[in-house]
């Protein structure tokens, strides 16, 4: 015989041996896997006996397994009841494979293991999380989406947990955020009543919405655009080229306003001259304009000899004459407001037709004026911003976020109307709005995005209508036609469209039209 057959008989020798053993150990290895389920069974059953159960539990068991011992036959009925519950439990259908993990369970199941090291109390004898526990002791309802990311979630937590401390909420929102996904915003809203945080992940807001005329009555300016929870109403506007409905976020200005006047902050390049560009052309039907360019940029050149434009200033010299003007101006109307009311007469148009001073980095120019030991010009604003809601002046301020320590006690004390522009910390959002943010930003932010707050009310988010600088040449050309087209002209000609404009963005060029 050769040497493979030698070697082919072997293995097959080999085989059937292993064939037949298998055969023989089947039964044994069905009881074990049975065991072993039994066993994680008790375990898992153990784990969730509350503490202060676990003494009777153990009594209790020890009681039953005393009693079998003591039956004749006891033990032997019991041993075979046992392999018997084993051999079905472990039985297992063939080709069954262990069931897939459900993504959400796993989700779910890692926020809850987040969320226990700041939620679990060592000393707590009922703990609704801790490091063995399970998310369904916590978390009362939740939801997906098809996308199998979580919208919704309601969880409690521990009554002694410092519900009314910001850097607290703040850590929880942190750790939900993280695991729930950075890209979305999420509202968090605290019931501290009955200890239940519900989070929601917030819908994106539209920021296709350029310059255009907004159904508004007069007075009211469109700050920009939210979710239906942050607006009573909506308004058609040209979405994207398709006429739709937006909540828009209206602040009431003029004489029966709360809130007068606007102090608008904003990282750099997110937005906030636009939003004052927009707030100029939203105006200017109704009213004049004072606009101080504090950074020199030119960016507000395109108002320019407009009508309703008094004058466009970026020196610290126009800027002061502006401003003492603004402030005669404002003396001058109350005092005809107050004539025509002692002579029970209307007040003259020239008295009620609004003013809006708008300023643009205020701060740098408060700057430059403390380095030639002239007077700030935020002090020239007093006047204006304490009494203009009776003489119909109005004071919009923009300026740096970086820049919040410089802005002055009394433009922070008057202007109620407040909006932060771009990426937030839970500590800017509460210094640029007055208030801590129930919502948590996402990790990007588009330009014109952010928060607004009018008055005493909530904050809502926030997208300002794309309002580009019609003299910058890297703006798309259809966003520059949309704010030419709301540009108020001398005469009747129609303005050439971007492509065409001739205008040149030269500040130096730029010639305002003094008023005093
Ligand atoms: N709401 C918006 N939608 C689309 N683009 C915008 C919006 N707001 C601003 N932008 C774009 O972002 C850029 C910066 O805008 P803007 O100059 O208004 O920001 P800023 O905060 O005033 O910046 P800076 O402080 O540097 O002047 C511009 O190119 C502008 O076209």
């Amino acid at each position: 015989m050769s040497l493979n057959r030698h070697l082919s008989r072997s293995r097959d020798l080999a085989r059937t041996a292993g064939d037949h053993a298998a055969d023989m150990f089947a039964p044994l290895t069905l009881i074990g896997r049975g065991l072993r389920h039994h066993a994680e069974w008790a375990k898992g059953r153990w784990a969730a006996t509350p503490r202060e159960r676990r003494g009777p539990t153990l009594f209790l068991a020890a009681a039953a397994v005393l009693g079998i011992v003591l039956l004749p036959h006891g033990l032997l009925f019991s041993l075979v009841a046992l392999m018997a519950s084993a051999a079905w439990v472990g039985r297992r259908p063939k080709g069954a494979t262990a069931p897939e993990p459900d993504a959400r369970d796993l989700k779910l199941a890692a926020l809850y293991a987040a969320l226990t090291p700041y939620l679990a109390g060592p000393d707590d004898l009922a703990p609704l999380y801790s490091f063995d526990g399970q998310y369904k002791s916590a978390f009362g309802s939740w939801e997906f989406d098809g996308e199998g990311r979580l919208v919704a979630l309601e969880l409690a937590y521990p009554a002694y947990f410092t519900d009314t401390e910001p850097t607290a909420r703040a850590r929880i929102e942190q750790v939900v955020q993280g695991k729930a996904g950075r890209a979305r915003e999420y509202r968090f809203d605290w019931d501290e009543e009955s200890n239940k945080l519900r989070v929601s992940a917030l819908a994106p807001l539209a920021t296709d919405i350029a310059a255009q005329p907004f159904v508004t009555a007069p007075g009211e300016i469109v700050l920009g655009f939210t979710d239906a929870v942050g607006s009573q109403r909506t308004i058609p506007v040209n979405q994207g080229g398709v006429a739709a409905q937006q909540p828009p976020v209206v602040w009431r200005t003029g004489a029966r306003s709360a809130e007068p006047h606007l102090l608008a902050l904003g990282t750099a390049g997110y937005g906030t001259s636009s939003l004052l560009r927009s707030i100029a052309l939203q105006a200017l039907p109704y009213g004049d304009l004072v606009v101080i360019d504090g950074a020199g940029t030119g960016e507000h050149a395109c108002l320019v000899n407009r009508p309703g434009v008094h004058t466009v200033e970026t020196s610290l010299h126009g800027a002061q004459a502006a401003l003492e003007w603004a402030a005669l101006e404002t003396e001058r109307r109350l005092t005809a407001l107050n004539t025509a009311r002692h002579s029970g007469v209307a007040a003259p148009e020239d008295v009620t037709r609004p003013l809006w001073l708008l300023l643009d980095h205020p701060t740098e120019l408060s700057e430059l004026a403390n380095a030639e030991g002239r007077p700030d010009p935020q002090d020239l604003l007093e006047t204006p911003l304490r009494h203009g809601r009776a003489a119909r002046v109005t004071v919009v301020i923009a300026d740096d976020i970086e820049a919040r320590e410089r802005i002055s006690p009394t433009v922070r004390a008057t202007t109620r109307a407040r909006v932060v522009l771009g990426p937030s910390t839970p500590e800017v959002a509460q210094a640029a709005l007055g208030v801590p943010l129930d919502i948590a930003p996402a990790a990007q932010t588009p330009a014109g995005r952010g928060y607004a707050r009018i008055g005493a009310t909530l904050p809502v988010r926030l997208q300002v209508p794309a309002t580009v600088d019609p003299l910058d040449d890297e703006a798309p050309a259809q966003l520059r036609d949309a704010v030419i087209a709301l540009l108020p002209h001398r005469d009747t000609r129609t303005e050439a469209a971007a492509q065409t404009v001739q205008l040149k963005k030269e500040s130096s060029g730029v010639q305002p039209r003094p008023v005093w």
